[in-house]
């Protein structure tokens, strides 16, 4: 289902007459310019949420564009500022919140504001989007109307149930609030309404609920509605905005406040860099074990081209007595889920993976990482933003990190004279046959 066309069904001609407060809600990176709903994305969000527990502290600046740059600029460092109705103050503390994370700070006195205010949030996965959402839903309910007044639309099933699973979390004091889902397989019968306040369903079933069932009425929505409406408070949250949602945003949401990450700046200079010449897989895989076996090292992540490699890797890996974790894009997300989680407690050294598969998924404490295969684009050209993606993650924080590339060709040598020549960094030649040599360059 498009979003371009739920935006249609809200903000046609009936919207305007709304003379709600209505907000869009999920992070917008879900939505590409198509106004497809791309899944691979949605996938990773899932993954992101069923694998963390805890804030994602954001080392990175928030910057504020206020719509009104006249009006104060207004953050709070307690809930308490925020005067949220105690039962929903005791939720938010319940839930183990002390105090708002960096976007909240800022977000929340937007999206709680009155008049209602559009706005245009950015911040990376897990620093609070859902949560701060879920609050200034709960908090624009009026609980003694018994029709559904907020509606947040999310990309996938599963990821409606994980929203709602907060939004239920932090209502949990709140008892006159009543949340449903619209979401396949809950059916509601025709020519009922449904009385829950808040809905939080999949665009498809969403869509039948409103126009086809009529089981709410979405002119009594008063958080989240795509719509050019002036009277309607639009909130978009997004973990990134590349280009086609920065477009998407312009489209729907007029005059918004807008609160950005001032983007961290990703460097190598930490991080030590190396190429092995190797002849076949065979060598690549004796040379990866050399390595492995000259260093005392935290964890590993290594990188194959194709899922089959992957496989064989840490088939071979595993032969050789090692611990390893395998990635692979045929495992159920669920499975996927509890692959990482285990390898981010550190239950195994080493994690196998392809690109694909490891996207969008930080794990911090790797300290090596090895391309088994070099990162290429689709032109067969180094694919520099991936390699930095992934080297990237070693050398967090300042921690020293090591990454080794594994050389099988004169192709993949010149994309180490590519990557080279782009970071302008070098990358260091290796024999991992000489040891000494190995643990020297490792100091
Ligand atoms: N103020 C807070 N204090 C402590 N923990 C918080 C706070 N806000 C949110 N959390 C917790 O941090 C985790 C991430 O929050 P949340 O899911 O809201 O992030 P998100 O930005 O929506 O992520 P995504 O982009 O993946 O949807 C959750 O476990 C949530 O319970």
């Amino acid at each position: 289902m498009a979003s371009h066309s739920v935006a249609n069904a809200f903000g046609g001609p009936g919207a305007k007459a709304m003379s709600a407060q209505v907000g869009l809600f999920k992070s917008g990176d879900v939505y590409n310019l198509n106004d497809e709903i791309n899944v691979d994305l949605a996938e990773q969000s899932l993954l992101n949420k069923l694998i963390r527990n805890n804030l994602v502290k954001s080392q990175n600046q928030v910057e504020v564009l206020q719509r009104d740059p006249n009006s104060p600029l207004f953050s709070v460092k307690t809930f308490e500022e925020l005067r949220l109705k105690p039962q929903l103050l005791q939720g938010v503390y319940t839930m183990g919140f002390n105090r708002p994370s960096r976007i909240q700070e800022n977000a929340l006195p937007m999206m709680l504001a009155e008049p209602p205010q559009n706005l245009i949030a950015q911040s990376q996965s897990g620093t609070g989007k859902t949560a701060a959402f879920s609050l200034a839903m709960l908090s624009h309910v009026n609980p003694s109307n018994k029709w559904t007044q907020c509606l947040c639309i999310a990309p996938t099933y599963e990821l409606a149930v994980q929203i709602g699973q907060v939004i239920e979390q932090m209502g949990k004091f709140y008892p006159e609030v009543k949340l449903t889902y619209a979401i396949r397989g809950n059916r509601v019968p025709r020519g009922t309404t449904i009385e829950e306040q808040i809905v939080i369903g999949t665009p498809g079933t969403v869509l039948d609920w409103s126009l086809k069932l009529k089981v709410f009425d979405p002119k009594k929505i008063r958080v989240f509605v795509l719509d050019e409406a002036d009277d309607c408070q639009m909130l978009l949250l997004s973990a990134t905005f590349e280009d086609s949602v920065w477009r998407f945003a312009e489209r729907v949401i007029p005059d918004p406040n807008i609160i950005k990450l001032k983007r961290e700046e990703e460097t190598l200079d930490t991080i030590k860099q190396f190429y092995v010449v190797c002849k076949e897989k065979e060598d690549k895989f004796t040379a990866l074990c050399n390595i492995y076996g000259s260093l005392t090292i935290a964890q590993a992540m290594i990188f194959c081209h194709t899922r089959k490699m992957a496989a064989w890797l840490s088939g071979q890996l595993s032969k050789e007595g090692h611990q390893v974790a395998l990635l692979s894009g045929e495992m159920m997300v669920e499975q996927r889920a509890s692959v990482i989680q285990r390898f981010r407690e550190g239950k195994e050294k080493v994690l196998v993976t392809t690109n694909v598969c490891s996207r969008g998924i930080d794990v911090e404490q790797v300290s090596i990482v090895v391309n088994f295969d070099l990162p290429v684009d689709r032109d067969g050209n180094a694919d520099n933003e991936t390699y930095l993606h992934r080297i990237g993650r070693t050398g967090r924080f300042g921690k020293k990190g090591f990454a080794f590339n594994l050389v099988d060709s004169q192709e993949s040598m010149d994309l180490i004279n590519q990557i080279e020549l782009h970071f302008d960094r070098k990358i260091l030649k290796l024999d991992t046959d000489d040891l000494d040599e190995l643990e020297r360059m490792m100091i």
